[in-house]
């Protein structure tokens, strides 16, 4: 078995791991940290929890202290919570250095960072849109020295989706020189490997976990079948079930909006409940007061857009909740992933509605798992049904006295004019798209029949998973 010394680390890097609780390297440690230390580029898979961060900020830290400059090291990370985090790692990890870290996220204080940057920091952390902003309106920033480039949930940082990183990547990679060691690490790299291939030139080492699952072991996958108007007492029913049974244990729940965050924050407070929330239409500041009170466990049930789906590392999570199915099964791994790390054992809870079955079954072929049924009286959860759904209207008519609408759109508005779009445009194509979505879903309610085979088929599914659990 691989220890830290025979991967070429130095003693005072091992101590610090030591101190940390990190004896042995996990696999994606020792397979990419000798590659990484011999100046080769690197792209590493491995699933969530597992130690990907580790994995770069060791060998950046051996080569930092064998030629210590500022800047030396960029690290990109899609959100600005796993750029604390990550952050945090390097300082911890880099203690006896006196590593000097910068952190460039977007909700701050441009000048201050502006200030910070200059003063040439060993590390900066930060995620793209902010870092690119710099570079933009300021000659200042010199990042054409740095040796190490580091892209953390690599594919997103590539992937087109809510928030789309690729014009600001264009920037940052314009700024950093050619000569340069890129490490790229995800738990789900494979879909954009090709692109990935472009940025890490130099004779790249690739490190896949080769596993047919593609979650941990020692995750528990459990689904919920559900009508939609029933899923907020199925919610409400398996917190207090928790909460009853194991006191000690941290929850997140995953929903698929602001606006749902903040509602459902709003209705499991009214049933007096310890919830925060994390969702971006939050104040930066508030964010990261928020997360920090769900990690210390003032708070023991965070509800989160996807904002939180990616690296966060809480290790009290022992539960996870999808409230809705993820559209895409790389969301769910990285959303169930947030529970069972580094070897501890969790439960991940999806709640599914007839119409998600065909994503629960692509969730399925790609995870190579099949859900199981999670056991639950359905008696208790109709008991408390008209209660939870009553003050869940109440809590939708209190947020819609406030401005909470207003501001989503003038948020959204603020980011499509940053994008170079024009807001009325968009708007107008995405009610098009609405009208399309909707017709289909009047030809889906007029096939009853298949539906009702679907639902039976799954009834019989879930009857056969029970009695396997
Ligand atoms: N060799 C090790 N032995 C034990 N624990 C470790 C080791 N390396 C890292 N850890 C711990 O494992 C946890 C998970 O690590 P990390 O956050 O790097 O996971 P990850 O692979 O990046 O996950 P994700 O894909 O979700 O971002 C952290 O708390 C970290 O301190």
């Amino acid at each position: 078995m691989a220890t830290f010394e025979s991967l070429g680390l130095h003693e005072w890097l091992i101590q610090q791991c030591k101190q940390m609780g990190i004896s042995r390297p996990t696999p994606v440690q020792e397979k990419c940290i000798p590659a990484i230390l011999e100046g080769r580029d690197c792209m590493g898979c491995a699933k969530t929890g597992s130690g990907k961060t580790a994995a770069f900020v060791l060998p950046v830290l051996q080569k930092l202290s064998e030629d210590p400059y500022g800047v030396f090291c960029l690290v990109l990370t899609p959100t600005r919570e796993l750029a604390y985090q990550i952050a945090e790692q390097f300082r911890a990890l880099g203690k006896p250095l006196g590593l000097k870290d910068c952190i460039i996220v977007g909700g701050m204080d441009m000048v201050t960072q502006g200030l910070e940057l200059s003063k040439k920091p060993h590390v900066v952390v930060a995620t793209p849109g902010r870092l690119a902003d710099h570079i933009r309106s300021s000659d200042t920033i010199n990042l054409n020295r740095i040796q190490f480039l580091i892209l953390d949930e690599a594919d997103r940082l590539l992937e087109q989706g809510c928030t789309d990183f690729t014009k600001d990547l264009e920037v940052i990679l314009s700024a950093v020189p050619a000569k340069r060691q890129t490490l790229l690490f995800s738990a789900t790299l494979t879909d954009t490997l090709q692109q990935l291939q472009s940025i890490a030139m130099n004779r790249p080492f690739f490190w896949e976990h080769k596993s047919e699952v593609r979650t941990v072991e020692e995750l528990d996958q459990r689904f919920i079948l559900t009508p939609e108007k029933v899923k907020d007492a199925y919610l409400v029913h398996l917190i207090q079930k928790f909460q009853d049974e194991h006191d000690d244990w941290s929850i997140i729940i995953f929903t698929n909006t602001c606006k749902n965050c903040q509602i459902l924050t709003m209705m499991l407070r009214e049933f007096n409940f310890p919830t925060i929330s994390l969702h971006s239409m939050m104040k930066q500041r508030q964010r990261f007061a928020n997360l920090a009170k769900f990690k210390s466990n003032v708070f023991k049930i965070l509800i989160a857009t996807d904002v939180a789906s990616r690296g966060l590392d809480i290790p009290t999570v022992q539960v996870v909740i999808n409230h809705n199915t993820p559209g895409l099964p790389k969301i769910y791994i990285h959303r169930v992933g947030r529970t069972a790390r580094a070897g501890r054992n969790g439960v991940s809870i999806t709640l599914v509605t007839q119409y998600d079955i065909h994503l629960i079954n692509a969730i399925e072929e790609q995870i190579q798992v099949k859900l199981k049924e999670f056991p639950l009286e359905e008696k208790e959860v109709l008991k408390i049904l008209t209660q939870v759904n009553v003050t869940r209207r109440q809590c939708e008519i209190r947020l819609e006295s406030t401005d909470f609408d207003e501001k989503k759109k003038i948020n959204k508005r603020k980011q499509m004019i940053l994008e170079g779009k024009d807001p009325d445009l968009e708007e107008k194509r995405r009610n098009e798209l609405d009208k399309i979505g909707k017709n289909k879903n009047k030809l889906k309610g007029k096939n009853p029949e298949s539906l009702q085979n679907k639902k039976e088929k799954k009834k019989r599914k879930a009857k056969t998973t029970a009695v396997d659990a």
